[in-house]
């Protein structure tokens, strides 16, 4: 073959690298290694960052495995390519991905079980106004070394001594108190020196973007770590990009994915999600950014790729409002009516709407929108009065294979944890003004009638109690969604059931998705204490690890995990069970009344029983483990016939010492079915069902087949 096909290759360029990779992945073994033999001293060319990405595109074209048009935080694109390689065969059919010829196709399955962290973000709101900035609210009094620790952060400083400096040259009451120690030690060279210590304002002391580092001052110096730190002057479509893009790749990729806005009331979860103005705008939040991603890709599928991939879109959009789920997609219909109810409700699909378009899914969000409830409080003129989620389902199917995938994108706007005194809930009224203003903003004069007409709906609706409940329930829902958190953490039980919210967002949290979570936040030292509350709640999730498995490959998994047990548990009653004899002394019932055996002197009867001991609790488990993969595989006789295969013990004797000798080929008794029984061999076609098919030279076992199931092997007198 020669030098010549490669000899004009750009080793750089995307389009002719790709070539060269092209020719390499199909040509035979000897031309294979004449071309690597060409390309020895361009070896970087399999490891460019641009030879990646271009793999990426034919895992795209060829394999229908969609991926991020940008990179991912933490990501190279070979880092990339590697992850999603593994699930190349994610549309490959199940009769080829058994094929054991085909190479590497088991691990289509790797992504099924993957372990993924909580991913958290924090984002912070704009300063409100200059009144703001300014101190305004508690002290804290850090020791020194936490002081110290504080300028190292905050000057980039490695030593002590350097920050001591820094404080020094600061001034104020440290110097002071610093001149006033080092004259007395100076008198009393032998007396330890005293601690000087210094009060400083409680909250954010230092933004780290670079490291996304957050250092505060609660009750002492305390550092956050997180997966990004978004300043007030990030852009809409930033914080879409780092947080949720990736998301949405998973989501078209069959994986589930969760991303939640978690803070105070009026820190900005709103304006995260779902955005201001205009769903088009460059205001335009997480969801109308990633409804549009979403329907593109699917476009895409349709358009342009290799494999016939057909896509169906449904969106659901409602509201945990008070103890209720709301449909705002049917005018805040109840949905369900018990927590179990309403959550099988919004997540198999009654409350799905289908859609095909972007627009369609535009016009859904505008509906839902003005029906979720808002009210004025002294925090936010439009303080949303319940959690909004929006639920995205996406049902692939692909022609070729006939795999079907289906995977959920849950977005959820959660309600701000609130002080009541904070967000004083009379504020409507007081706020009345404030609302006209925004509402008539750059509108024109008749048009204002009409928002002056909505405005007074606001103020007439504010009843202080309605919106005290209101907060309650929001601040509820919260707290069980941390006591989730916090059991998820430590590996305990996870109480979901204890509210309708922690129900909907199981899946997200410790269940079977991807998820982000940004934390909104503001910077004043005013709300210090919500914000510092609202980060070691993102700390938290941060902890928390999903197990994430594509919806196609979840029975298989399921199944092979049952195998496996079921094949460990069956393993331990062999090791464990045998067989013992217990005695029975039966007086003799036809002695007459009065006489020496009627009185159980002398004459009895001893009754030998042979019984199966040792494994009694595997026994159980094993029986509830075979039922459960029946139920799973939806057929009958897949426990037994499971059981009958690995030629393993199940149940104890039958008649044993009492009246009924089986002979082979007799049928089996209806009443011997009510005794226990054991399996002991292997089954064997020619066994016909309900009857005895062997026997032990002494007589006493039987190896017997039951109707409904394949083999049995009782004891018998
Ligand atoms: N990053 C930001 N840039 C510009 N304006 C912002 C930003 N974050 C929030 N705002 C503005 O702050 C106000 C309150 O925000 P928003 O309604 O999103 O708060 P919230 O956390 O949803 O409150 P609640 O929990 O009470 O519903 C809005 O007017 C919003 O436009």
């Amino acid at each position: 073959m020669g030098n010549k096909p490669f000899a004009g290759v750009d080793i750089q360029g995307d389009e002719e690298s790709g070539w060269l990779f092209n020719v390499l992945d199909f040509c035979d073994r000897e031309t294979r290694k004449a071309a690597l033999f060409v390309t020895k001293r361009h070896a970087k060319i399999f490891t460019t960052e641009a030879s990646f990405r271009w793999r990426l595109g034919r895992l795209h074209v060829e394999n229908g495995i969609y991926f991020p048009c940008s990179l991912p935080k933490d990501h190279t694109w070979k880092s990339l390519f590697l992850e999603l390689d593994k699930m190349r065969h994610l549309w490959v059919g199940d009769d080829v991905a058994g094929n054991t010829d085909a190479p590497n196709l088991t691990a289509s399955n790797n992504l099924s079980g993957n372990k993924y962290r909580i991913s958290v973000f924090v984002r912070f709101k704009p300063f409100t106004s200059e009144y703001d900035r300014a101190p305004n609210g508690r002290k804290a009094v850090l020791p020194l070394h936490q002081r110290l620790a504080l300028i190292r952060i905050d000057k980039r400083l490695n030593s002590n001594k350097d920050a001591l400096c820094v404080l020094k040259e600061q001034g104020g009451w440290f110097k002071e108190k610093w001149d006033e120690i080092e004259s007395s030690s100076k008198e009393q060279s032998t007396g330890t020196m005293q601690r000087p210590t210094a009060s400083l304002q409680h909250g954010i002391k230092m933004i780290d973007c670079s490291n996304s580092r957050i250092v505060v001052v609660d009750k002492g110096l305390r550092e956050f770590e997180f997966d990004g730190v978004f300043k007030d002057d990030v852009s809409q479509r930033e914080v879409y990009s780092v947080s949720t893009h990736e998301l949405i790749c998973d989501v078209v990729n069959g994986v589930s994915a969760t991303c939640l806005v978690y803070g105070q009331t009026g820190s900005g979860k709103t304006f995260t999600m779902f955005g201001k103005d205009e769903f088009s705008s460059s205001f335009a939040g997480i969801v109308p950014r990633a409804c549009s991603e979403l329907m593109s890709a699917v476009e895409h599928r349709k358009n342009e790729l290799n494999l016939k991939i057909e896509c169906h879109v449904c969106v659901s959009f409602v509201e945990v409002y008070g103890n209720e789920i709301l449909d705002l997609l049917k005018k805040g219909k109840r949905v369900g009516q018990s927590k179990v109810s309403a959550q099988r409700s919004v997540l198999d699909g009654s409350a799905e709407v289908p859609v095909t378009n972007v627009e369609e899914v535009m016009s859904l969000l505008s509906i839902g929108e003005a029906q979720k409830r808002k009210a004025v409080t002294a925090m936010n003129l439009r303080s949303s009065r319940a959690h909004t989620v929006f639920i995205v389902t996406l049902k692939q199917n692909c022609f070729d294979s006939g795999k079907s995938i289906s995977s959920k994108l849950f977005l959820a706007d959660l309600g701000g944890c609130e002080q009541t005194k904070k967000s004083d809930l009379d504020a409507g009224k007081s706020n009345h003004i404030e609302v006209l203003k925004e509402l008539s903003k750059g509108v024109e004069i008749d048009t204002m009638l009409q928002d002056l007409k909505k405005a007074d709906e606001y103020s007439t609706g504010f009843v202080k109690s309605d919106r005290m409940r209101e907060a309650v329930y929001i601040n509820l829902g919260l707290m069980s969604l941390k006591s989730c958190v916090e059991a998820l953490t430590r590996g305990t039980y996870v109480p979901y059931s204890n509210s309708k919210l922690t129900m909907l967002l199981s899946s997200g949290l410790g269940g079977n998705s991807k998820t982000a979570v940004i934390v909104c936040a503001s910077q004043e030292d005013e709300h210090s204490s919500e914000t510092i509350n609202a980060f070691k709640f993102g700390q938290a999730c941060r902890r928390v690890s999903n197990t994430v498995r594509t919806h196609a490959n979840m029975l298989c998994d399921l199944m092979k995990d049952l195998d496996f047990e079921i094949a460990a548990c069956q393993e331990r009653i062999r090791k464990n069970e045998k067989w013992v004899v217990q005695e029975q002394r039966i007086v003799d019932g036809l002695a007459e009344k009065g006489t020496l055996e009627a009185e159980g002197f002398g004459g009895f009867e001893v009754r030998k029983t042979t019984v199966l001991v040792g494994a009694e609790e595997d026994r159980k488990l094993l029986h509830r483990l075979l039922s459960t993969r029946s139920e799973l595989s939806g057929s009958p006789l897949a426990s037994s016939d499971q059981a009958c295969r690995s030629g393993h013990s199940f149940g104890g004797n039958i008649g044993f010492g009492d009246a009924h000798k089986y002979e082979l080929g007799e049928i089996f008794s209806s009443d011997a079915q009510k005794e226990n029984y054991r399996f002991s061999e292997q089954p064997s076609d020619d066994l016909v069902p309900g009857t005895v098919k062997s026997m032990q030279p002494e007589g006493v076992a039987v190896t017997a087949a039951k109707k409904g199931c394949l083999a049995y092997s009782g004891i018998s007198a």
